[in-house]
């Protein structure tokens, strides 16, 4: 089993770059590719905003930082992925984009190297089968924000080799993140419960049973959540969230799993949460403001 060291990261939006950052200060190189040089510039900013934040509460020294930033180089060329152990996908959730990814992707890289997708929601045995090495690939499912979410769930495909999994778990305690197992069906665990919930807040927002403000603060002070649903939403981005739902409801075929109309008339408005300013907040202002 070959030690895993060298990381190639596909997708620098907030999970993409999330994972790049904890992969670095943990004394990971750390090759980060997405495609356009402007999107690269924003992922790397955002990673340097929360070292920062880090340095800031006392949690990391101005050398660290220095150090996390130096191992972490950028890309929008798959050939430098040619020395890469393991390439963690974190693009956009739509099947038909990880798959020409991975098109790309596999003709570049060594026979050794491992592939993860931190798909939230698409089966793994599928996205395995499209690549030339099934069984070097599973699911690697972080959580958001990176940096803090301790929980990473392993999800192996139907071909996925033992010494993929291990090796892809011990990586995960090297991050210092807890793991946890789950089967490849639609969602996995978390999202299988989380996103359900989601979209009934959305309902319960749609059928005027409470507005968003009343439905995030009744989650956050009857049922101690951090964050409120909608707002919850917001944050993971609504277009990941409808993608989530049609996963559930096409793998699942159970009515239960209908997205609301109202989170599908959202995206079709490109009001995709905090990424674009609008979701169920506005985000242009200071403080983030109810829209309904
Ligand atoms: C969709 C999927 O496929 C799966 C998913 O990820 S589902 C989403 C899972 N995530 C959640 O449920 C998050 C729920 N929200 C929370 O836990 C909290 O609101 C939160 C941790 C995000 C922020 O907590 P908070 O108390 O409001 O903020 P704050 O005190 O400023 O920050 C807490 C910590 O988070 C850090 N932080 C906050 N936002 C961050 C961000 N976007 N990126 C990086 N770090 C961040 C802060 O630096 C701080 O770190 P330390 O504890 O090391 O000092
Ligand atoms: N949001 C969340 O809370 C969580 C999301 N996930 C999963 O992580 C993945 C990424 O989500 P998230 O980071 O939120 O999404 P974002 O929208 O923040 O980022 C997606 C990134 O992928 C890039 N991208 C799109 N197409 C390609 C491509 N063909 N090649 C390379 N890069 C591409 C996008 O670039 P551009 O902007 O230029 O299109 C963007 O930078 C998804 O699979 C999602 O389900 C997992 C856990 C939690």
């Amino acid at each position: 089993m070959s030690a895993i060291q060298k990381i190639g990261v596909i997708g620098a939006g907030q999970m993409g770059n999330g994972i790049a950052h904890v992969a670095a200060a943990s004394g990971f190189d750390v090759i980060l590719l997405d495609v356009s040089d402007e999107a690269l510039k924003k992922g790397l900013g955002a990673i340097e905003k929360n070292l920062a934040r880090q340095v800031q509460k006392g949690k990391l020294s101005e050398e660290d930082k220095a150090s996390t930033l130096s191992r972490i180089k950028t890309t929008t060329n798959y050939s430098d992925f040619g020395d890469s152990d393991l390439v963690i996908e974190a693009a956009t959730e739509d099947e038909a984009i990880k798959r020409k990814i991975f098109n790309l992707l596999c003709p570049v890289l060594k026979p050794e190297a491992y592939i993860a997708s931190n798909t939230s929601s698409i089966s793994i045995t599928r996205l395995g089968a499209s690549t030339d090495r099934p069984g070097k690939f599973m699911g690697m499912h972080f959580m958001n924000p990176v940096p803090v979410m301790q929980l990473v769930e392993l999800i192996r495909g139907i071909a996925t080799d033992e010494e993929t999994f291990s090796l892809v778990r011990e990586m995960v305690l090297k991050l210092g993140k807890k793991p946890v197992s789950a089967e490849d069906f639609p969602a996995f665990i978390v999202n299988r419960i989380l996103l359900p919930m989601i979209n009934e807040a959305v309902y319960t927002l749609y059928e005027g049973v409470g507005s968003v403000e009343s439905i995030d603060t009744a989650l956050k002070l009857g049922a101690n959540h951090p964050m409120g649903p909608l707002e919850l939403a917001d944050f993971i981005g609504l277009d990941t969230c409808l993608a989530i739902m049609h996963v559930l409801h096409d793998g699942l075929a159970d009515t239960k799993y209908r997205p609301c109309p109202l989170l599908v008339k959202y995206v079709e408005a490109g009001w995709l949460g905090r990424k674009t300013g609008r979701g169920f907040y506005d985000y242009t202002g200071e403080k983030p403001v109810p829209t309904r």
